[in-house]
């Protein structure tokens, strides 16, 4: 909750300024229970001379409250603006320098929901209501000061009941706060199941299972519902809570001051004044219990943000890589995702600078989660995976991302032009973006469209193909000046000569060390790798050249063989 303070005194002027304007509206108000005390005695005494200054003073006032609350609503919504615009804008931020093996571990849906949800509870909660327990405690005090100038009885016995009203729904106050918690979480599951269910249209339709869906969103919505409705609930009993009990003062108030009226101490408009006065006593204490408990319940939710936003990185990373000079090293590499099954064990491979690897074996063998690990997607492995002798973790992330790059078959692209997508909004000149659009293999695509590669890729490069989005990809890593490419293919959907003409134009850059997993075995592809690792079931069983492994007639020449049923034709 405390790093929460941060945003709340961000724009210090502004929420100075908001006490000050409402200091002035809750004076104004008491100001306006004098003039109707005062007015009522002017009547009833037949002070006919007071009438026109009274007039003239109230006009005034009503003057006065109208410029106060209209500049007091100006202050307060820029105060808001800025401050949740601050808050979301470096939530996001502190989300986009989270290591990728820190963001992998959390469903981007719960990052939706921090962005969106989590911050509209603080916004009502929090911000909103915190101006309305000053504003309260303002009132109250200048009330208070008044009343007691006329009546200390009055004010010991409203002490009494402010007292009590504050402290019986205090109890309640914990259970509020976690009902909130459980109603974020369940925000949080219902945007990431959305995100999810929307992703998988297509299987929805295809397969026919709309109602089965609708069922699951159903519950999710439900759950979300039935927290909300839980909290309304705690909510209520506390407002019943303080509604009885500022009841009981304003009667015991009206009760007090008839009294002492009855009795010639006080006129009718001093009645009057105490009345007034105690409902801004009344009042304050009413709205504050609710309004406290509702601003400790945005605790839990500051709690769930910091863990979110924790990086782990920030603890381990202290060494440099400027260039990467030598060789990748993995040794005795043994990971698991779960506790029953180990997705790698004991591998051992060196990746040398400007070698070309491949990495094949059959589908679930280890090859995505191999090349996760060393994008360091994932820490808790066993064994080391070492740069030019650096421990991986120990890499600052901005070194580690500049010698590294991999693309996967999903490429993110920006609704903009080629160049962009390649540039990604960094200063290349047009002769650097064109080299690496020849490296990459994209200049054939460029001089066929007629805006060249000014051309607009449309939202999510929906007017590239597959291969030509992964040449834009690669692009981008060897304008970035990238030494080591990753390069996942065990998804791809690229058609063989595709996926045949992308792999000929990396493997001819000799300036690359390039990993790239295939399940794609074409000869005249292979032979030029300079080693091919062959997994299964988590391990490297075999490695060496085409030749080498053809010739040993193992576990890849069977693959081989699968795929190229007539081993002789092929070759
Ligand atoms: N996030 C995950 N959580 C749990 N298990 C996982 C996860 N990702 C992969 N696995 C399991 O780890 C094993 C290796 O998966 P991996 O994706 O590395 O295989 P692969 O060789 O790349 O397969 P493919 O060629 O089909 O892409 C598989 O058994 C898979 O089910």
């Amino acid at each position: 909750m405390k790093k929460l303070y941060k945003y709340i005194f961000k724009y210090k002027l502004l929420f100075f300024t908001r006490i000050i304007t409402i200091s002035l509206a809750a004076l104004s108000a008491i100001a306006f229970d004098f003039m109707m005390g005062f007015i009522v005695d002017i009547f009833a005494n037949g002070e006919n001379s007071k009438f026109i200054p009274i007039i003239s003073a109230s006009i005034l006032l009503i003057i006065i409250m109208f410029i106060t609350e209209y500049i007091d609503g100006f202050v307060m919504s820029s105060y808001i603006k800025n401050t949740v615009n601050y808050l979301r804008t470096d939530i996001f931020s502190k989300i986009l320098s989270k290591d990728m093996k820190d963001f992998s571990l959390d469903n981007s849906g719960k990052y939706i929901s921090v962005l969106y949800n989590d911050i509209k509870i603080i916004e009502d909660s929090l911000l909103n209501n915190i101006f309305q327990v000053i504003s309260s405690f303002i009132s109250f005090t200048i009330s208070l000061v008044f009343l007691s100038s006329i009546s200390p009885t009055i004010v010991l016995f409203i002490s009494i009941f402010g007292v009590l009203g504050f402290v019986i729904p205090h109890a309640l106050s914990k259970k509020l706060t976690l009902e909130k918690n459980n109603y974020s979480h369940n925000l949080e599951d219902i945007t990431s199941v959305t995100k999810d269910l929307f992703s998988g249209f297509e299987v929805i339709k295809g397969f026919n299972i709309s109602s089965k869906i609708n069922t699951i969103f159903r519950n999710y919505s439900n759950t979300v519902e039935t927290t909300k409705r839980k909290c309304s609930i705690i909510e209520a009993i506390i407002k019943g809570f303080s509604l009885s009990f500022s009841v009981t003062i304003y009667l015991g108030v009206l009760i007090l001051g008839g009294y002492l009226m009855y009795r010639g101490e006080i006129s009718v408009g001093t009645a009057i004044i105490i009345i007034q006065l105690s409902t801004h006593i009344v009042g304050p204490v009413k709205i504050s219990i609710s309004l406290i408990n509702q601003i400790k319940s945005v605790s839990l939710i500051a709690d769930k943000i910091d863990n979110m936003l924790y990086d782990s990185s920030e603890d381990v990373e202290d060494t440099d890589l400027i260039s990467f000079e030598n060789s990748l090293e993995v040794k005795d590499l043994t990971f698991s995702y779960t506790a029953d099954r180990k997705a790698l064990s004991n591998i051992n491979l060196t990746f040398e600078k400007n070698k070309k690897y491949a990495i094949v074996g059959e589908s679930g063998c280890g090859k995505s989660t191999l090349i996760k690990l060393l994008m360091r997607y994932y820490k808790d492995y066993d064994g080391d995976i070492l740069l030019d002798n650096k421990d991986l973790h120990k890499i600052f992330s901005s070194d580690l991302y500049k010698n590294m790059s991999m693309i996967q078959q999903n490429v993110f692209m920006f609704d903009d032009s080629i160049k962009e997508n390649i540039k990604l909004f960094a200063n290349y000149s047009d002769e650097e973006v064109s080299n690496v659009c020849n490296r990459s293999g994209l200049s054939n695509l460029i001089s066929s469209l007629p805006k060249g590669i000014d051309s607009l890729v449309g939202e999510n490069g929906n007017k590239l193909s597959g291969g030509e989005k992964q040449r834009i990809a690669i692009a981008r890593a060897l304008i970035n000046n990238t030494q080591i490419l990753i390069l996942d293919e065990s998804t791809s959907a690229l058609d063989n000569e595709t996926a045949y003409n992308l792999e000929s134009s990396l493997l001819k850059l000799y300036d690359l060390t390039l990993i790239v997993v295939t399940h794609k075995l074409i000869k005249n592809i292979l032979i030029n790798y300079d080693e091919i690792i062959v997994m299964k079931d988590g391990m490297v069983i075999e490695k060496g050249s085409f030749e080498y492994l053809i010739n040993l007639k193992g576990y890849f020449y069977s693959l081989y063989y699968i795929q190229n049923d007539d081993i002789s034709l092929s070759e």
